[in-house]
């Protein structure tokens, strides 16, 4: 049985078993305000591992030695199997890989404050992701049409133009640049903050230098997401300045909305947005997603794959071009590409953009786990589900590291167990922006490929992960994007 136990078993052990006491450690007191506080322990078996950090010697082993936190997770679960108990950087948190504990946990909407605290500085004091069950269920249920199907039919046409404009813009580089090469993660960066800023709010920001503000919402990300686990960054010093062009950029954003609404620029949309909801609600602070990081990543993850697996990318050239037969895509032909959702699906799988999801548990709780083991938590302990390591596990998906679309297929699907496929999260807090992120990674990835083949432009082995808060890729993602014939081959 893996037990936490209650702070009776606790005081008990503190008082008659003094020559345990060098393997407890309390963990500081957490102040829940206005309610209570608990001391929070771990026993896995004996002796009891210690949750607390730089205990022992050989507890050092730390999220920056490690290469970051997700590393460290990695390597832990490695060492300690499906439940890590013990060696986190973080107090009263344990991460689980088990299909149990994400069906238990489809219902808790609460997220541990803490671990997103350092999402402040860019989403504000009072942003969603701290939201707790309660409070996330309304704001959810008031915002939740403006990821809705309507809102989708309502801005293809917008989503279309954002990828077009693109799409003609490489056109231009490839014309005028012999060997021309496309960074591909960089551009997908400009298409999802621009295809955000339209989906939440239906505001385009003139004259925004991208890589600008994508340096800066960079620095500022792995700065304060580092520094909670004691790993700083040298980039330090840039840090103040990138931080106030990233505040001041937000600024023209919400101003630029609050103009579009005041001129009443808006009125012709039947379906308010995320920001129209909010600015209506008269509440302009709160919850601001702003998820560039995770479409700018699926995207070029889609394209490194298929520039790895030229079947697959022939495969899903020739779906586009049935579908499309030319034309621009429309909403039904999007859903029509089967195949493209399952390449897509497939990637999100293999590159997840987003690395861990989190739930806090007030009360405790005990789970049966699938090796029949018990788990029992205490009030106040965090879960955490490292997203990877459900994709990559051999139970859940067979040849886990091969990239192998048809695993989605219609019915090959139905094989796969509830919830290990979770890249957006899962139960009452799953991603809102699921579906429609999907639509955009389908219309970008199915204009690319009806006009170029995708080839990759720089070593495999130079296509490095880097697993922060978000997936990305540290040498960017090089491709040629080679026209093809009007009969749909390569030049
Ligand atoms: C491929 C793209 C994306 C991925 C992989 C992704 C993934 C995620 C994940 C894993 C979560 C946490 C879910 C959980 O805790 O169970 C999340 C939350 C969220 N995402 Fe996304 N996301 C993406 C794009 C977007 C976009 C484009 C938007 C906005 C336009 C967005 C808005 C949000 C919001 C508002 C939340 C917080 C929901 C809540 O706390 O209740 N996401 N996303």
């Amino acid at each position: 049985m893996l037990k936490m136990p209650y702070f009776s078993d606790i005081y008990f052990d503190y008082l008659f078993h003094f020559s345990y006491l060098s393997y407890f450690v309390l963990i500081l007191c957490i102040v829940l305000p206005g309610y209570f506080f608990f001391y929070i322990f771990v026993k896995k078996s004996f002796p009891p591992p210690s949750l607390k950090r730089e205990t022992k010697e050989e507890d050092k082993e730390d999220a920056s030695s490690s290469g970051g936190f997700v590393a460290l997770i990695r390597k832990l679960h490695a060492k300690q199997g499906p439940v890590v108990l013990s060696k986190l950087p973080l107090e009263n948190t344990i991460s689980v890989v088990d299909t149990t504990i994400i069906k238990e946990s489809l219902q808790n909407g609460d997220r541990p404050k803490d671990l997103f605290k350092f999402l402040e500085p860019l989403a504000g004091k009072d942003n969603l992701q701290i939201f707790n069950a309660e409070r996330s269920q309304i704001f959810r249920k008031l915002t939740g049409p403006a990821f809705g199907h309507q809102i989708m039919l309502e801005k293809f046409e917008g989503i279309q133009n954002i990828a077009i404009d693109l799409i003609n813009k490489w056109e231009k580089i490839i014309d005028t640049q012999e060997n021309a090469i496309i960074k591909m993660q960089q551009e997908c960066y400009e298409f999802s903050l621009r295809i955000t800023s339209y989906i939440i709010g239906n505001v385009e920001l003139q004259d925004l230098d991208f890589q600008k503000f994508r340096k800066a919402y960079d620095t500022i990300l792995s700065n304060v997401y580092d520094r909670q686990f004691g790993i700083i960054s040298d980039q330090e010093e840039d840090f103040q300045s990138e931080f106030y062009f990233y505040q001041d950029t937000l600024d023209k954003l919400i101003n630029a909305k609050k103009n579009a609404i005041e001129n009443r620029e808006d009125q012709k949309n039947n379906v308010k947005d995320f920001l129209d909801i909010l600015f209506s609600e008269n509440n302009p602070d709160t919850g601001e997603p702003f998820s560039y990081e995770m479409a700018r990543s699926a995207i070029p993850f889609t394209l490194f794959s298929l520039t790895q697996y030229p079947d697959i990318q022939k495969k899903l050239c020739e779906e586009i071009d049935q579908v499309l037969e030319g034309r621009l895509p429309t909403f039904e032909d999007l859903s029509k590409m089967n195949y493209l959702t399952q390449v897509i699906k497939e990637s999100l799988r293999l590159h997840s953009p987003a690395l861990f999801c989190a739930r806090l548990f007030k009360s405790s709780k005990s789970f049966k786990l699938s090796s029949d083991e018990e788990l029992i938590i205490t009030p106040g302990t965090t879960i955490l589900y490292p997203i990877p390591l459900y994709h990559e596990n051999p139970e859940y998906f067979d040849d886990p590291l091969i990239f192998n679309p048809s695993r989605f297929s219609h019915e090959n699907d139905k094989k796969i167990k509830p919830n290990v496929w979770c890249p957006f999260g899962f139960g009452s807090r799953i991603c809102p922006a699921d579906k429609i992120s999907i639509m955009d990674a389908k219309m970008l990835i199915s204009l690319i490929l009806q006009k170029f083949t995708v080839k990759l432009a720089m070593k495999v082995e130079d296509v490095i992960k880097e697993e922060r808060f978000v997936n990305s890729s540290k040498n960017d993602i090089l491709v040629k994007l080679i026209p093809r014939n009007v009969n749909g081959n390569s030049n």
